[in-house]
């Protein structure tokens, strides 16, 4: 498992599929904030308006299952027959890049991250009702096979929102990301703080 420094936090978006999470930890995490985000590998089958490289890694099952076999991912879940997983490395790697990374989950997911690494993950829940949910599946092509798939489980991902650190519904797309910007930087400031003090600490311990 790869271990935290000092510094090092992970933002989790989870919440309903289709509420808009990619969406926002995109507007909020990349665009504004310039955090980076991991992209998860998967075996299902990449949909026409995702890329390869930005929206997941797709890999064989064959290719998934080898990879976990070496102990590769981080996490890892099955979904309705379909592999998920972040991988350790790529974790690694982008806190390289920042002090600070995100990573879009289902419940199951964000759940294994905090029970790893604590107070480290802060989960962000983002929600939307149901009806709101379908439209927007519906108007960015999904399958109504995929919807149904997604909204089989929409009261048990509700469930988790009690859990999460911050809870945010998404209907404004301007008024979540002014929101979840505010309270990233509310860690943002208590870290600086806790490395104030410590520095201020270790001054008083030279006298
Ligand atoms: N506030 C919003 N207003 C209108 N449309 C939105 C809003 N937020 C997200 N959307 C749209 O809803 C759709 C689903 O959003 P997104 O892909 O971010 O959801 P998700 O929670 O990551 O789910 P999935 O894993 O199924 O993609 C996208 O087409 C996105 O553009
Ligand atoms: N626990 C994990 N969940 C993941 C990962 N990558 C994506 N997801 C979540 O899976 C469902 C289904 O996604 P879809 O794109 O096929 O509709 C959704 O909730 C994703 O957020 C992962 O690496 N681990």
């Amino acid at each position: 498992m790869y271990n935290l420094k000092e510094k090092e936090l992970i933002f989790v978006f989870t919440g309903p599929d289709g509420s808009g999470r990619k969406t926002v930890s995109k507007l909020v995490g990349k665009s504004t904030l310039h955090m980076k985000g991991v992209i998860s590998y998967t075996t299902r089958k990449q949909r026409p308006y995702e890329k390869e490289g930005e929206d997941y890694h797709y890999v064989s099952r064959e290719e998934f299952q080898e990879a976990k076999a070496r102990g590769e991912f981080l996490e890892d879940v099955e979904i309705h027959g379909n592999l998920y997983g972040i991988k350790e490395q790529d974790v690694k790697d982008t806190f390289e890049e920042s002090g600070c990374i995100y990573l879009v989950l289902n419940p199951e997911g964000a759940e294994i991250l905090k029970r790893l690494y604590g107070d480290k993950v802060i989960r962000f829940f983002v929600y939307a009702d149901r009806d709101t949910v379908i439209a927007r599946q519906e108007e960015r092509g999904d399958a109504s096979e995929v919807i149904d798939m997604h909204l089989a489980h929409y009261d048990e991902d509700m469930a988790y929102r009690d859990e999460c650190e911050h809870v945010f519904e998404n209907y404004k797309l301007d008024h979540i990301a002014f929101e979840v910007t505010n309270t990233i930087e509310h860690y943002f400031r208590l870290k600086l703080a806790e490395k104030a003090e410590a520095a201020e600490a270790a001054e008083k311990e030279k006298l």
